[in-house]
């Protein structure tokens, strides 16, 4: 898959709508992607893959896939990241899949992000299965006022170890930071948790915007550092990066 192709490739499926809404698969594969060439030694996921990184449009093109509870906030961590805006009022449930794009700079190079947006709804689950496979990396969010939302993130990794490639880069995120009285999970136990799976963690508000673009311009940063080979990887750890980033915007200001 490519950036720009994703459309006329990809199962499409329509964005936001009313909960009653039935699922709209609109199958669209002009560019069908389907026909695996029978000689390619390695499966045509990882092929897709590893290409997609390479884009002629930026330098490197990322596909990132939003996961979690329904309501956990995903569409509006989204559309913070993308376009600024914080959705407040009506929560609208996504119908299956949706993505848009994003380009960011990663010490001067142009990387293209192709974040995917998923429905949380369990009746949703079959359908974005399918979009693990090429993710390259994925945001796994859940809500600190909402205590189900974090217990579920157990099911959400063995899902993620079931359908994902194992190299794929995992952030988890603990979402609406901002409602200090409503909270139910503490920011201990989500660090706790992260460190158990070994993925990378911090707490975001979509509302405040707090860490959000340091979610994605990390996970950016980390497959900017991974396609440069080995070399650089040594030198970047998406992990220690985020911890050092969080701890930073903690920080009290200085005084003189
Ligand atoms: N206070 C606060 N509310 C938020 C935040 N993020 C999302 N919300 C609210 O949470 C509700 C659900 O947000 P969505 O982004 O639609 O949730 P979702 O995870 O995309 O849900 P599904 O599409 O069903 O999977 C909405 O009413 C939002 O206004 C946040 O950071 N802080």
């Amino acid at each position: 898959m490519d950036c720009d192709s994703g459309h006329r490739r990809i199962v499409r499926v329509s964005s936001k709508k009313r909960n009653n809404g039935e699922v709209n698969v609109n199958r669209s594969c002009r560019n069908s992607t389907a026909s695996v060439n029978e000689e390619e030694e390695i499966d045509p996921y990882t092929r897709r893959r590893k290409e997609s990184l390479k884009n002629n449009a930026c330098d490197i093109c990322i596909k990132v896939m939003l996961l979690g509870d329904s309501g956990v906030g995903k569409t509006c961590i989204l559309m913070r990241f993308r376009d600024g805006l914080f959705l407040c009022g009506n929560f609208i449930s996504t119908v299956g899949v949706d993505f848009r794009t994003k380009v960011v700079s990663v010490d001067n190079t142009k990387v293209k992000l192709q974040i995917w947006d998923t429905a949380g709804q369990e009746r949703f689950r079959s359908v974005t299965h399918a979009y693990y496979r090429d993710a390259h990396a994925l945001l796994l969010l859940y809500d600190v006022t909402n205590k189900t939302s974090f217990d579920n993130i157990r099911a959400w990794l063995g899902e993620i170890r079931e359908y994902a490639q194992d190299d794929v880069v995992i952030m988890l995120l603990g979402n609406k930071a901002d409602c200090g009285s409503e909270r139910a999970v503490k920011r201990e136990e989500g660090e706790r948790l992260a460190r158990e799976y070994s993925v990378a963690f911090m707490e975001t508000s979509a509302k405040s915007g707090q860490n959000v673009e340091l979610a994605f311009v990390a996970v950016a940063r980390e497959l900017k550092y991974r396609q440069n080979g080995q070399r650089d990887c040594n030198k970047f750890n998406v992990q220690d990066y985020v911890r050092e980033q969080t701890q930073k915007s903690h920080c009290p200001p200085c005084t003189t």
